[in-house]
């Protein structure tokens, strides 16, 4: 069966190379079509998959179609396509849900929310399915998500905090880190802004994998790094002065954003 990608932005792109990565599609299987053809043209190049003429194409050509544009263009193009009841529409767009989905296509559809960590076959992608899924389709759809990410099914109550921490995070862990190397620094104007960047690079992979292998908790390393009456502790006091606040606001601001967008999405189901 073909697998389509319509929209090759971040995520539309991170999955081309992903299921060619994993090899859970083979390239020719993978039928995609972008708005600005250069882009599909750039991964063709490289990976050998097909491009379609039309977004309608790819629809009548693949029993799983990813829809990979902005959250407010999903449900006007899934509109405008005459889209087979045996066909599986899955969207990746914060803010659209599955009843979203349901109202613009008669056949199956879930929700994914991926992130760019699984060009690297890492990182979550959280999935929400309506009832609509046959069992083949669902095994299938589960064991595409499963080949590039740990697949994590929630409720979409769960969805938009879980986001944050799966699909927003490596450009928040991104920004955490910057801030994080120009204090460093501002501190110490000797020491070279590219080379603190690297340092916490290699520091962050460390990090990850000591957590992983050793299935350290957090409080665990904590111990591990912050001896007693030293350097570190002092550090983490800073932290737990500042932070928890920080994280509240910004989970406050990151759910008005999802909540508006929700308010768009529901008006485009009204007036159009
Ligand atoms: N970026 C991320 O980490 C994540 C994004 N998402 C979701 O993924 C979706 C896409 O985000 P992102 O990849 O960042 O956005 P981008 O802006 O990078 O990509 C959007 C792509 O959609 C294309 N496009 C727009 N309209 C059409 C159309 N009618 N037919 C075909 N292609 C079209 C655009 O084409 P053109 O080249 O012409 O601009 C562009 O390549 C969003 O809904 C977002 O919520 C979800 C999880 C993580
Ligand atoms: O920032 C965004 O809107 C998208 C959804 C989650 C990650 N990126």
């Amino acid at each position: 069966m073909n697998i389509g990608i319509i929209g090759l932005g971040s995520i539309g792109q991170m999955l081309v190379k992903a299921f060619c990565k994993s090899a859970a599609v083979p390239p020719e299987k993978l039928v995609v079509f972008n708005r600005t053809r250069e882009k599909a043209e750039r991964l063709q190049a490289e990976y050998n998959i097909a491009i379609a003429e039309t977004a309608q194409e790819v629809c009548d050509q693949c029993g799983v179609v990813f829809v990979c544009t902005k959250p407010l263009d999903i449900l006007p193009l899934l509109r405008e396509l005459s889209v087979s009841a045996q066909t599986h529409v899955v969207s990746v767009a914060a803010g659209v849900s599955i009843a979203d989905l349901e109202g613009v296509h008669t056949g199956a559809v879930s929700k994914v929310i991926p992130t760019v960590t699984s060009q690297e076959l890492r990182g979550v992608s959280l999935y929400a399915c309506s009832q609509r899924l046959s069992d083949e389709q669902r095994e299938q759809f589960l064991g595409l998500l499963s080949s590039i990410s740990l697949a994590q099914e929630v409720s979409e109550q769960e969805i938009e905090t879980a986001t944050i921490l799966t699909s927003s995070a490596p450009g928040l862990i991104a920004g955490i880190l910057e801030s994080f190397a120009q204090a460093a620094v501002r501190k110490t104007p000797e020491l070279q802004i590219d080379l603190a960047r690297r340092m916490l690079v290699e520091t962050m992979l460390g990090t990850a994998m000591l957590l992983q292998k050793e299935q350290l908790g957090f409080d665990q390393l904590i111990e591990r790094v912050a001896t007693k009456g030293g350097i570190t502790e002092e550090g983490l006091r800073v932290l737990d002065k500042t932070l928890p606040s920080g994280f509240d606001e910004l989970f406050a601001m990151t759910e008005s954003k999802h909540d508006l967008l929700k308010q768009l999405v529901q008006k485009q189901n009204t007036v159009e």
